[in-house]
């Protein structure tokens, strides 16, 4: 399956309790292609993603595309879009397992697949609440894998990951990206996704 949706920003500006975060922003993303977010801390790297997947309020245009058809942004979000957040916010009481079965059953696709590749099987009995802060971030990435969406929103995908871990993420974003599919992530200076372009942003 080859994904042919394209993001196109223009002249975007991001509120945040009803004050402008950021502003100007304007892009396109081709199907296959990723773009790091960076600025500083505050300067709105994750309420552009949260706009992006319809979560914060903004001005000007968000639109997504296959080919020269615009599509519904609301179907976009529900069906197209993984927004993956450093949390993941699972719950903690269930374990590793229970809980890709869990997203399996919603999703669809291999939970068990999904954990291999993620290295958690070691940890399949285990209740998320006790999983160290790399572990739940390696789960945190465990949609991805089961349920194929064109668009992927990344909030520092390496935070708290080994280099095992952060490997894991770039096979993954490689993977997607040969298949056509759009990778924006927010990232801080100081790591770096091989063959994305940059976007910087500043608190408007
Ligand atoms: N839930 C919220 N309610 C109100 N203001 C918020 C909220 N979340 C973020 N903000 C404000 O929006 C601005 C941008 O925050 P955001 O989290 O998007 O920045 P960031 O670039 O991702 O920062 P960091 O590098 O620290 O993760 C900040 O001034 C922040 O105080």
């Amino acid at each position: 399956m080859a994904f042919e949706m394209a993001l196109s920003l223009k002249d975007v500006e991001v509120s945040r309790a009803g004050r402008p975060v950021l502003a100007g922003v304007s892009m396109h993303m081709a199907p296959g292609s990723a773009v790091m977010v960076r600025g500083t801390n505050g300067s709105g790297k994750t309420s552009l993603l949260r706009a992006v997947a319809g979560l914060a309020r903004h001005e000007g245009e968000i639109y997504f595309t296959r080919g020269v058809q615009v599509l519904d942004p609301a179907f976009m979000r529900s069906e197209e879009i993984h927004l993956v957040t450093p949390d993941g916010g699972h719950n903690p009481r269930l374990t590793v397992e229970e809980t890709a079965q869990f997203e399996s059953g919603f999703y669809g696709g291999d939970a068990e697949d999904a954990l291999l590749q993620l290295g958690l099987v070691p940890q399949a009995e285990e209740r998320v609440g006790a999983l160290s802060t790399g572990q739940r971030r390696r789960l945190s990435l465990l949609r991805l894998l089961i349920d194929k969406r064109a668009l992927w929103l990344l909030d520092e995908p390496f935070s708290g990951l080994d280099e095992e871990g952060r490997s894991i993420v770039r096979t993954l974003i490689e993977a997607h990206r040969s298949r056509g599919g759009v990778v924006l992530i927010a990232l801080h200076d100081e790591e770096d996704i091989p063959g994305a372009r940059t976007l910087r942003v500043e608190a408007a």
